[in-house]
């Protein structure tokens, strides 16, 4: 079924170790993991199985202790910390639960100076910046204002823009509906599901059920490694069965 897909991220053997004093604990554990192009995966399970280490290392936020990385045929690893910088900012977008805006600028201009920095063209960065405001319900007359001016759910929604701005190949998001109210969740969701569609791979950490029916895999952790893994078609907002094999899935894992 996988074999019209390409690979995207190919890690083998991934080991992650974090020291605190004189103890060491291993969050993720000899894992093999592989990630396909224009997937939407969410990763899931329970707190402390090592999710958010596992978005950091595959994105290239951190290092891993060993293991490889491959993107698209090239071994990440062996990057210097400027080229993993630059990989970073051409391929990878990043939501997280609280996205933090620069204060001293206005919404739009957090925005475009991100979008800037890849796209030289401005007014080609505005009007896609625009654009997305759009989709993520962010009224024009808020565009100027500042963001000490607009609400936890709005500043979300912005920090999404922001990450989306130069179209990246993979969009890591860790919980990225945690801080918001369920139908700002809703048009998060939808915007995920959007760029998926046109293309864009996206790999979600999340803890809400609901959020994980957008993915067509997904992927459930516990200790530090794989421990079962559901595939469903593409999301269909009607389509309910998916809704009835991701409880059986989660079910089993003893979610
Ligand atoms: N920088 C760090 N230094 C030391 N230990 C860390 C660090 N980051 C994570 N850990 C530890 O690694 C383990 C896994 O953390 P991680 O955040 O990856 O889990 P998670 O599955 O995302 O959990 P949650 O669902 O609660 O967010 C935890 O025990 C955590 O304390």
């Amino acid at each position: 079924m996988e074999k019209h897909k390409n690979v995207i991220i190919e890690a083998s053997k991934l080991n992650k170790n974090f020291k605190t004093g004189d103890i060491e604990q291993q969050v993720i554990s000899d894992m093999n993991i592989t990630i396909y192009e224009g997937d939407f995966t969410v990763i899931m399970g329970s707190s402390g199985a090592g999710k958010s280490t596992l978005m950091y290392v595959l994105s290239g936020m951190d290092r891993a202790t060993s293991g490889s990385i491959v993107y698209k045929g090239e071994d990440i690893v062996s990057y210097s910390d400027d080229k993993l910088a630059v990989f970073r900012r051409k391929n990878c977008g990043f939501v997280f639960q609280q996205m933090y805006l620069l204060e001293k600028m206005s919404l739009i201009d957090n925005v475009v100076t991100a979008g800037s920095l890849v796209e030289k063209n401005k007014s080609l960065v505005k009007e896609h910046t625009k654009e997305l405001l759009k989709k993520v319900n962010i009224e024009e007359t808020l565009w100027h204002k500042f963001p000490s001016q607009i609400s936890g759910g709005e500043a979300q929604r912005v920090g999404i823009v922001r990450s989306l701005i130069n179209t990246p190949a993979v969009v890591f998001a860790d919980e990225p509906t945690g801080a918001l109210n369920s139908s700002n969740s809703d048009v998060v969701l939808d915007v995920f599901s959007k760029i998926n569609n046109e293309g864009q791979s996206v790999i979600m950490v999340t803890h809400d059920k609901k959020s994980a029916l957008r993915a067509n895999r997904i992927i459930y952790l516990k200790d530090g490694k794989i421990f079962g893994e559901l595939k469903l078609e593409n999301y269909n907002i009607n389509d309910h069965h998916r809704e009835e094999l991701l409880n059986n899935f989660l079910a089993e894992m003893e979610w």
